[in-house]
C-alpha cells in the first residue's frame, strides 16, 4: 500500500485562514503585527524563501517590513540593521534569512536580536527557554513538522524519531521539542558520524530527513508504517531533490511530499509566531 500523504500545503492554507481571523481581530483592537526579514546577498532560494514569507503575510493581513543587503555587507552593515528592526515599532518580529554569505558570522548577528522579536525562535534566549521549557517562540520547520503530524493524527507520544542532520534551523532543535512532556517522544539524532544510520531508521516509528543528502533514507531502512518527513533540499537539473528516496512511500504509511510538505509549513509558522507575539504584548 502506498503511504498516506502529509500535505503540508493543504495544512499550512487551514493555518494561514485560522491566522487571518486572528490578525483581523487584533487590527479592530488597533493592532497591525508586522513582520521584519533581513535578506544579505543573491542566493535565489533565499530570495525565493523571503519573497514567499512577504506573500504569505499579504495573504493574513500582517504588514511587512523588507530589508536587502548585497552579499558585500559587512558584519557592521547587517548588525546595523538588526538594531533598526529591534528598535522599529512597526516591527512585531523579525527574521534573518540563513545562511548568510560567506565570510559573515550568522551567531553575533542572531545574538543581537532583540530576543522578544525573535519570529524563527532561534535567538539563544529562546533556544534556552525551549531548552528549560519556558514558553518563547519556537523554530518555525521543527513547529511546523509537530503540526503537520498532529494534524494528521500522527501518534508522536512514546514514538521512537529518528532525526538526520544537526543543522540549527531543524536538527538541533527539534529533539527539544519532541521531547517535552506534551510531546513526550523519544528522539535519536543522527549526522555524518553515525556509525550504522540504517540500525537507527530501522526502529524509527517517525522519522525526519534534514541531511541536505540526497535519497539518504531508502526504502530498505524504514520500518514498515513509519510516518516520513523530508526536509532536505538538494537541486539537481532545476527541481528538488529530497533525503527521501521515492520507492519509500511504498513502505511508510504517512510520507510528506518535497515540495509541499514542510516547506509550507515552516512558512505557517512564522506566520503564527508573529501573531502570537502580536497577541501577547496587546494582551500585555
Ligand atoms: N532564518 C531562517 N532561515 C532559514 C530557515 C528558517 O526557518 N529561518 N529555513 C530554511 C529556509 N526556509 C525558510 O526560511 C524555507 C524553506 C522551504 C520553504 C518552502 O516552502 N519550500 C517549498 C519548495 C520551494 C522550492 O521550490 O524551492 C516546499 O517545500 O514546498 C519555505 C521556507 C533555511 N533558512
Amino acid at each position: 500500500m502506498t503511504a498516506q500523504i502529509l500535505d503540508g500545503k493543504a495544512t499550512a492554507a487551514a493555518i494561514k485562514s485560522e491566522l487571518a481571523v486572528r490578525v483581523a481581530a487584533l487590527k479592530e483592537r488597533g493592532i497591525v503585527p508586522g513582520l521584519g526579514t533581513v535578506l544579505v546577498g543573491d542566493d535565489p532560494g533565499s530570495r525565493w524563501y523571503v519573497n514567499g514569507k512577504h506573500k504569505d503575510c499579504a495573504e493574513v493581513g500582517i504588514a511587512s517590513i523588507q530589508r536587502e543587503l548585497p552579499a558585500t555587507a559587512s558584519q557592521q552593515d547587517v548588525e546595523d540593521v538588526v538594531r533598526e528592526l529591534n528598535a522599529d515599532p512597526a516591527c512585531t518580529g523579525y527574521i534573518v534569512q540563513l545562511p548568510l554569505p560567506k565570510g559573515l558570522d550568522p551567531n553575533p548577528v542572531l545574538e543581537l536580536m532583540d530576543p522578544d522579536k525573535d519570529a524563527d525562535g532561534l535567538h539563544p534566549t529562546s533556544l534556552g527557554r525551549l531548552a528549560l521549557g519556558i514558553e518563547g517562540p519556537l523554530p518555525c520547520t521543527p513547529l511546523g513538522i509537530v503540526e503537520l503530524l498532529r494534524r494528521h493524527q500522527v501518534e508522536i507520544n512514546g514514538a521512537e524519531v529518528v532525526v538526520l542532520g544537526r543543522g540549527v534551523t531543524v536538527g538541533r532543535s527539534i529533539g527539544l521539542l519532541l521531547t517535552r512532556k506534551s510531546e513526550n517522544a523519544t528522539v535519536t539524532l543522527c549526522h555524518t558520524g553515525t556509525r550504522d544510520l540504517a540500525y537507527h531508521l530501522r526502529k524509527a516509528d517517525i522519522v525526519v530527513a534534514a541531511a541536505g543528502v540526497p535519497h539518504l533514507v531508502k526504502p530498505e531502512d524504514v520500518k514498515p508504517g513509519a510516518a516520513v518527513l523530508d526536509v532536505g533540499v538538494s537541486r539537481s537539473e532545476g527541481k528538488i531533490v529530497g533525503d527521501v528516496h521515492p520507492g519509500v512511500a511504498e513502505v511508510a504509511a504517512w510520507i510528506s511530499p518535497n515540495p509541499g510538505g514542510v516547506g509550507p509549513m515552516t512558512r505557517a509558522m512564522l506566520l503564527n509566531n508573529i501573531v502570537v507575539a502580536a497577541e501577547r504584548r496587546a494582551d500585555g
